[in-house]
């Protein structure tokens, strides 16, 4: 029988991480994970000064890929990751010069989710959306531009500052199959309320171009809602796949998002949708459900503009349990009604090409 990577990722799944608490794939310190044949391959990277404690989840990690049917030959190494050198500083600086929009080295798509006003649940799509597209083994990495209400360490139960090799890239984070950055780890808290619009730009083509992303098949990028300049410059220098625009169905929240179709149409960027949050609400307790911010006032607008509605994701209390609780409902709760809708969607996309 072939193993299959799933095969060799789930058994690490009953690993523990000592440190983390998790398991040591979730932890993110499983990395380049490569079978060939009946051989498998991989290095656990954790702090230099952890390496003898973790000599023996290593070995577990062995024996418990070794006990799969049909294995050959298994190889974990421990590797340190440095932490000599602090990241550089998110320097308030000027942008680089005037340019085409670039790609980012070893990123295949960038996708920017947006949304015209603030709270519509940009970020619970975008960590829900980059948790389903690692779950369909796509390399994945989130962004999170949303520099004046960073929200995805929270959501990603993501913490501390960011590590650098060298002083000048920076190391970023990981959880649940999620390559993740935020702004938030970068700043002292308060810092980013003074930047003004060249500062902001610099800060993000810092995030883009310093982190070390690694080979991504898909680069989420959260955005702050409106169509401010971090909006403006990322649709203006990095090559964007596309715009995924996230509303509530209520009628304000709608005028906001034609705002951000506008500025992304302007700018050429394609949109590949709308995505109605809050659609439905479904009580936790009897299932009711009620359309408290109306209902269709997306997929009608979505038509008007000719462009897709992506998906409708319920409002439910356990999507903002999740997501205040640092897993995503997506990895928390995978059978939840709404963690199908955002599988559903992460299917699509990947189906379409775009991810
Ligand atoms: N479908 C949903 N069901 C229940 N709660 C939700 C849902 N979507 C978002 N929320 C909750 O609503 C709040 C706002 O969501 P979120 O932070 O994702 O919005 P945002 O648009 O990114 O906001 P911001 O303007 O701060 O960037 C959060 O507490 C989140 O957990």
């Amino acid at each position: 029988m072939a193993i299959t990577r799933d095969a060799v990722v789930e058994a690490l799944r009953d690993v523990a991480d000592p440190v983390d608490g998790q398991d040591i794939v979730t932890s993110g310190i499983v990395r380049a994970l490569t079978i060939e044949g009946d051989a498998v391959r991989f290095v656990m990277e954790v702090a230099p000064d952890r390496a003898p404690a973790y000599e023996p989840v290593r070995a577990q990690a062995e024996a418990r890929v070794r006990a799969l049917p049909g294995i050959g030959k298994v190889s974990v190494l421990l590797t340190a990751h440095s932490e000599k050198a602090p990241p550089p500083e998110l320097k308030p600086r000027r942008a680089t010069p005037p340019g085409g929009p670039a790609r980012i080295p070893g990123v295949k798509h960038l996708i920017a989710v947006a949304s015209g006003k603030g709270g519509v649940g940009k970020s619970t799509v975008s960590a829900n959306l980059a948790c389903a597209l690692a779950l369909e083994g796509r390399r994945t990495g989130l962004l999170d531009a949303d520099v004046y209400g960073p929200s995805q360490p929270r959501m990603l139960g993501v913490s501390g500052r960011p590590a650098s090799p060298d002083g000048k890239t920076i190391l970023p984070m990981r959880n649940f199959g999620v390559t993740m950055m935020s702004m938030g780890l970068m700043l002292d808290e308060g810092q980013a309320v003074v930047w003004r619009g060249p500062m902001l730009m610099g800060a993000l083509q810092q995030m883009l171009l310093q982190v070390q992303w690694g080979d991504l098949d898909v680069l989420i990028v959260d955005l702050p809602p409106g169509t401010g300049d971090v909006s403006m410059t990322l649709a203006q220098k990095a090559h964007l796949d596309g715009a995924i625009i996230v509303s509530t169905p209520q009628d304000v929240a709608l005028i906001d998002a034609r705002k951000g179709i506008d500025m992304f149409g302007k700018l050429k960027t394609p949109i590949l949708g709308m995505i109605e949050n809050m659609s439905t609400h479904v009580c936790s307790n009897c299932g009711h459900e009620e359309h408290i911010f109306g209902h269709g006032g997306v997929a009608a607008e979505a038509e008007r503009l000719g462009v897709p509605l992506l998906a409708e994701i319920p409002l439910h209390l356990d999507v903002r349990r999740a997501s205040d609780g640092g897993a995503p409902i997506v990895v928390s709760q995978p059978d939840h009604p709404a963690a199908q809708v955002f599988r559903q969607l992460a299917r699509r996309l990947v189906a379409d090409g775009v991810a």
